[in-house]
């Protein structure tokens, strides 16, 4: 296995709609291309929360995993959503023979109401990679649900052979400081990857990279971003933040996190790579008022719209 190299910048791209609900493959491909022509980012990562991968049908899934594989040449990671151990592992082989390389392993849904018993997540994971074929992303969910990952499953999910990175949301710094940590000296080659959207800069100076929703809509900042976290210039990376956070306000700072998605649709419209920005229910509008904000935010700070017939030379 040749591990995915994810030290950069990997989008979680929303996915486009035609204004009828059915997949706009034109506008998937040019926001695909688009952030594939950027050289620092790494992979592409459909099918999670921004991309609203559980509101697609099982072909409309496999149909952008082929289009994505047919437009750029960096990998795709699909995220694994199926809930059983089993189903996980079928959806991970129907995902890499559509053309991806990599799996996002979300946990099992149920785990977030009740916990999970021990071994299981191991096991789900050791399914995704021998049996679905897919490196694996360790996706650790915030610390205030019970499908957070304690130190030592975290710890046996690193350890087995097709687990190349994790994707860190533990949005609980006490835990991040000893936990990354504890990971980095058990499995040196492990990527991290942080994914705290709503506050990335706490985070920026321990990570090979990020995996984030935001990537679809700034991903010229947030590479300069990762860039000053990695030679530790805090100055440079604070700078950055504050010209980033009236984005990050009306895009991330919202009710819930599933506005996010919404918010990042308007903002890509406002940029030029969406000519609407309809989604899928249960995701509602966030009306005039707010789509209005957002806009503005991005004006604010200074991020415009992008040249398409530049981006594709
Ligand atoms: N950034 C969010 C949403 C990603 O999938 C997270 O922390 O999980």
């Amino acid at each position: 296995m040749q591990p995915m190299d994810l030290r950069g910048l990997n989008p979680a791209p929303v996915t486009a709609f035609n204004r009828d609900g059915s997949l706009d493959m034109e506008a998937n491909v040019r926001i695909a291309k688009w952030l594939a022509s950027f050289d620092e980012v790494k992979s592409l990562v459909i099918l999670g929360h921004a991309g609203e991968g559980t509101f697609l049908t099982t072909d409309e899934r496999l149909e952008l995993i082929r289009a994505y594989k047919d437009a750029v040449d960096i990998p795709i990671i699909a995220g694994i959503t199926g809930e059983g151990t089993k189903v996980a592992a079928e959806e991970s082989k129907r995902s890499l023979d559509a053309g991806a390389t990599g799996a996002l392993v979300y946990p099992n849904h149920g785990w977030l109401r009740f916990g999970f018993q021990k071994g299981a997540p191991q096991d789900r994971y050791k399914a995704i990679y021998e049996e679905g074929g897919l490196q694996t992303i360790l996706f650790q969910y915030p610390d205030a649900t019970k499908a957070t990952y304690d130190l030592d499953t975290q710890l046996e999910i690193a350890a087995q052979p097709g687990c190349v990175a994790t994707k860190n949301g533990v949005r609980n710094m006490k835990r991040w400081y000893t936990e990354i940590p504890a990971l980095k000296k058990a499995q040196p080659d492990l990527q991290v990857l942080s994914c705290h959207d709503e506050w990335l800069l706490p985070t920026m100076f321990d990570v090979d990279g990020l995996l984030v929703g935001y990537g679809n809509i700034a991903p010229e900042l947030l590479i300069d971003l990762i860039a000053a976290g990695k030679a530790q210039d805090y100055p440079r990376a604070r700078k950055i933040h504050e010209q980033l956070l009236p984005v990050t306000q009306t895009v991330y700072h919202r009710g819930s996190h599933m506005e996010g998605t919404v918010a990042l649709k308007i903002g890509l419209r406002h940029r030029g790579l969406l000519d609407h920005a309809t989604i899928r229910e249960p995701l509602k509008d966030l009306g005039e008022a707010a789509e209005r904000e957002i806009e503005a935010s991005f004006d604010a700070a200074g991020i415009g719209r992008v040249d398409l017939a530049m981006a594709a030379e």
